[in-house]
């Protein structure tokens, strides 16, 4: 299968995805954005990895099946983001690693494979774009991230807080990643926020709570009130340069946008909202994300992977970005 090669700063030459003008796009087996393999480029600067992990959810199950329906989605993905002006795949090396494989009946000894291979992978320098499974899968990704740059800020999209203490006495599972992060001090307390958080509690004490970990809280209601940029200006301004780790679950959406998921909310954001407020976030320095909780079993002509492909080809588009401005400015320091 033939593809494009495009052009980098630096001088280097990334491998781009398989020309779609070519080669049809239906054609293959699917990786994200009809990408290259990581095995076939060596390194990637930001590395597209599925997890395909769905034993730590509290409703519906089929999220395991999540990154392979986002690859599938992706399929129609073009090589120009005009919402960023940028050519992802060409600032930078982007590629699929396919997927790690966790043990889907031991949850504690699927926290640490996913840990473990995310430490290899940005062992290697990549940024990584991981496509879920559940949201268990965030606290492994985020201790990870931590190792490397610190306690990192967070931006978290959901419907719901993640910030519950236990499920069944189990303390890893989708509902708990962030008070385990937060109580673990991999996060900065200074900027936290929830964004697209609705519906009902277990009660007002998981607000207090929530509030006592650090998270400031943009509600799915905010964001219609005030607007996508104003709600991105507001972000950007509470996360200033800090690294920054944005996970997205794909049930901050609207069932409308996102009838694919397992704990669906009324009353969310569009698909439009979501992409608007990242694409107000491109300045931010975003060392990695991930897009969970796709569950095809309930989608429908695949609205929901075409919304979550969509949300991690403008993550990526935002890494490749800065990747490249790293690259120019080093550059013309020598
Ligand atoms: N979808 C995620 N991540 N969490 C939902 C937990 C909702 C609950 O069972 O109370
Ligand atoms: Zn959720
Ligand atoms: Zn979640």
């Amino acid at each position: 299968m033939s593809s494009t090669e495009f052009p980098a700063a630096g001088g280097s030459q990334p491998r781009g995805p398989v020309d779609s003008s070519r080669v049809p796009r239906y054609a293959g087996p699917a990786t994200f954005a009809r990408l290259p393999r990581l095995d076939e480029v060596g390194r990637a600067d930001v590395a597209v990895v599925g997890v395909p992990f769905d034993s730590g959810v509290s409703y519906r199950p089929g999220a395991r099946f999540g990154g392979n329906a986002i690859r599938e989605a992706s399929r129609l993905l073009r090589p120009y983001n005009p919402a960023q002006d940028a050519s992802p795949f060409a600032l930078a090396q982007v590629a699929d690693a396919g997927d790690i494989a966790a043990n889907p009946f031991n949850i504690n000894e699927a926290v640490e494979t996913v840990e473990a291979a995310a430490d290899e992978l940005l062992g290697t320098g990549a940024r990584l774009m991981t496509l879920g499974g559940d949201h268990t899968i965030a606290l492994p990704l985020l201790r990870s991230v931590a190792k490397k740059h610190g306690p990192v800020a967070l931006l978290h999209f959901d419907a719901h807080l993640d910030t519950w203490d236990t499920y069944f006495g189990a303390e890893y599972t989708h509902g708990t990643p962030f008070r385990r992060a937060v109580e673990e001090g991999i996060l900065d307390t200074e900027a936290l926020s929830h964004v697209g958080t609705r519906g009902p509690l277990y009660g007002k004490q998981d607000l207090t709570d929530d509030e006592k970990m650090g998270f400031g809280i943009v509600t799915s209601a905010d964001i219609y009130r005030r607007g996508a940029d104003e709600v991105a200006d507001q972000l950007r301004q509470r996360i200033g340069d800090r690294p920054l780790y944005i996970s997205i679950d794909i049930d901050c959406l609207d069932p409308a946008h996102a009838p694919g998921t397992g704990t669906p909310e009324a009353g969310g954001m569009t698909s439009r909202e979501l992409l608007e407020i990242l694409r107000g976030l491109s300045s931010c320095n975003l060392v990695s994300a991930d897009v969970v909780e796709v569950a095809p079993a309930y989608d429908h002509a695949e609205i929901t992977a075409v919304a979550a492909s969509h949300t991690a080809y403008e993550l990526t588009t935002i890494m490749s970005r800065q990747i490249a401005a790293a690259r120019a400015q080093e550059a013309g320091n020598k």
